[in-house]
């Protein structure tokens, strides 16, 4: 799953992960975060989610990574801002009212980068990915934003069904890749059906420092 494969996905505008609203995981569960007002959310593989206006409404400051300049150009649409843009190497960092977004694969991205980080919420990046690239982007997490406490959200469904994206993470897999630096909490498990093809399992996990 290189970067053409979602450069392609928004050039033909192939893009139903994308909700018409803020997600209700994110919005019923923000609080288990215990952030502080101001504090500084990433939001990785962001696409061009409402997530991100409803985190900055609350008061959060949104740090986000997205690869396709097409989907930067949407979401500052929907925030309708012109931000201001710097290059740092093949990097592009764009600075708006509550939000700094970085442009380009996020394996580009250094901590120095990016700054302090007080929270993560993952939705639709960790299964949007295959399994090795998985591996590394969860590492890279970690090296990105410390043990910062997490929300993530996870399908869980027959592989063997449906192709990914999304991949189907179980929870064995996210205890592997984050059992030795956080405590792992099952918040919620949602029944859905995934692109009206397989049923599924939607989790969202809590991640906190401490394992
Ligand atoms: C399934 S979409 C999810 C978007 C968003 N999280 C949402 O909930 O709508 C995955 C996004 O990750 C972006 N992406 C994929 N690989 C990336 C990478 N290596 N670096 C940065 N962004 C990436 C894609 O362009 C796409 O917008």
């Amino acid at each position: 799953m290189d970067p053409e494969f979602w450069l392609m996905k928004w050039h033909n505008n192939e893009t139903g992960f994308h909700e018409q609203e803020a997600n209700p995981n994110l919005t019923q569960n923000i609080h288990r975060l215990s952030l502080a007002p101001g504090s500084r959310i990433f939001v990785p593989l962001c696409g061009k989610t409402l997530d991100i206006p409803w985190l900055i409404k609350q008061g959060y400051y949104v740090v986000a990574a997205e690869l396709s300049t097409i989907a930067i150009a949407q979401l500052c649409q929907q925030l309708d801002i012109i931000p201001d843009s710097t290059k740092i190497g093949d990097i592009t960092r764009y600075d708006g009212p509550g939000f700094t977004l970085f442009g380009g694969d996020i394996f580009h991205i250094t901590p120095d980068m990016l700054g302090n980080i007080d929270a993560v919420y993952d939705r639709a990046a960790l299964v949007a990915l295959p399994f090795e690239m998985r591996v590394r982007y969860t590492k890279h997490l970690r090296d990105l934003t410390g043990t910062a406490p997490q929300l993530l959200i996870t399908f869980d469904y027959d592989q063997q069904k449906m192709d990914g994206p999304p991949f189907a993470v179980i929870a064995n897999e996210v205890e592997q890749h984050y059992i030795d630096h956080y405590s792992i909490t099952l918040l919620h498990g949602n029944e859905i059906n995934l692109k009206g093809k397989v049923d599924a399992q939607e989790n969202v996990w809590l991640l906190k420092a401490g394992a």
